[in-house]
């Protein structure tokens, strides 16, 4: 069975609820149909229910099942704002302006439904930036508890099964920290090992990717991606790493042996720590298109409750496939 096949087989076990906001999205009401069909989750719309209807209806989606809830009607209103007044209490927010936040904003009345246990789960960013889903969640869910770093992974599936684990590797961070510095490198890393246990069953191969292996190139930018390393041989982590690496000696079990012999890692990783957001943003987005792996993400990490983001390209395949996943986080 391939990974999401199974993701969704886990899923059915135990029915979820995911909330997904963004119901003017017609590819969101089609992966709410496939969701439903496929039994992977109990759906929540969050819009005007007449609205949703005619929008479904347009676009040929059957969104039978399907729970509708309008924040502007919403008869626990008064709770979520209160909630909102009380986490941005040090930010001075007004109620008034948190009941225009809570009445106007459904990726923040999606994220105060998971956190107030209306919802187990909330999947958005097919139609706004990453940065919108990631300010409610960070807002409104919060970290778990001990986290301080919140980040993302991708679930890449390769067609060859010729790196990683039989195709399937994970890069991190391509969504949310823009400069991370070695601490928050070191907590992506022991983030995206758990997801690669929890969500794929991998046992994690971490590599700390940068343009240099193992001091070939002298340069600040590799000394931090050394410190990461040195952070994590600290921290006593429970799964292998090795770093600084180029993405050649981690992904070619050749190059690997080359450029770091001695390296546990080099050659087999199965989980790729790039050292900033613009080298692993461009990175997942060149890998999914000019090599057609599947993207599956970017799952978030770090958060109290799951709430996963979409790329803006996305296709509704890749919405009903992270709901799903996203239920087998709760
Ligand atoms: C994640 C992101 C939205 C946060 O931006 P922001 O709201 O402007 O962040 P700020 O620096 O003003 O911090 C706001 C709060 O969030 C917290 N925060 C921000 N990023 C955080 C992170 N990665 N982990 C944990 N907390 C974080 C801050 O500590 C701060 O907390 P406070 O309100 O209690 O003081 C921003 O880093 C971002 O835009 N990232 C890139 C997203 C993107 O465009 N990705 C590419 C496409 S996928
Ligand atoms: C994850 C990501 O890159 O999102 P978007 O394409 O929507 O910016």
């Amino acid at each position: 069975m391939g990974l999401i096949e199974n993701i969704k087989e886990n899923a059915k076990k135990e029915l979820k609820t995911i909330v997904l906001p963004e119901s003017e999205d017609e590819r969101v009401l089609q992966a709410a149909q496939k969701v439903l069909e496929e039994k992977t989750a109990n759906i929540i719309l969050i819009g005007d229910e007449d609205k949703i209807k005619a929008d479904a209806q347009a676009c040929g989606a059957s969104i039978e099942g399907a729970s509708i809830i309008n924040p502007k009607s919403f008869e626990n209103i008064e709770k979520y704002v209160n909630e909102l007044v009380e986490l941005r209490k040090s930010k001075n927010l007004s109620k008034e302006e948190a009941t225009e936040i809570m009445t106007t904003e459904p990726r923040f009345f999606g994220c105060m439904m998971v956190r107030l246990g209306d919802a187990d789960g909330l999947v958005a960013g097919s139609n706004s930036p990453t940065a919108d889903v990631l300010r409610a969640a960070i807002q409104v869910i919060k970290t778990a508890p001990g986290i301080n770093t919140v980040s993302s992974a991708f679930i890449m599936e390769t067609v060859d099964g010729k790196f990683g684990d039989n195709g399937l590797i994970l890069f991190a961070d391509c969504a949310v920290i823009p400069e991370p510095n070695a601490e928050q490198l070191a907590d992506i890393a022991c983030a995206t090992a758990a997801t690669a246990k929890s969500v794929v069953g991998l046992d994690p191969r971490v590599a700390m990717l940068s343009f240099s292996t193992k001091g070939s190139a002298n340069h600040p930018l590799v000394d931090k991606v050394q410190y990461a390393v040195d952070l994590l041989s600290e921290r006593n982590v429970d799964f292998s790493f090795d770093g600084e690496m180029q993405a050649d000696a981690a992904i070619v079990e050749a190059i690997g042996a080359k450029k770091a012999p001695d390296s546990k890692v080099a050659g087999k990783a199965n989980v790729l720590v790039f050292p900033d957001l613009q080298s692993g943003n461009i990175g997942y987005k060149l890998v999914q298109r000019f090599a057609g792996a599947h993207a599956h993400g970017p799952v978030v990490q770090g958060l109290n409750k799951p709430v996963n983001d979409l790329s803006r390209g996305c296709s509704v395949d890749d919405i009903a496939n992270l709901v799903a996943i996203t239920a087998t986080q709760c």
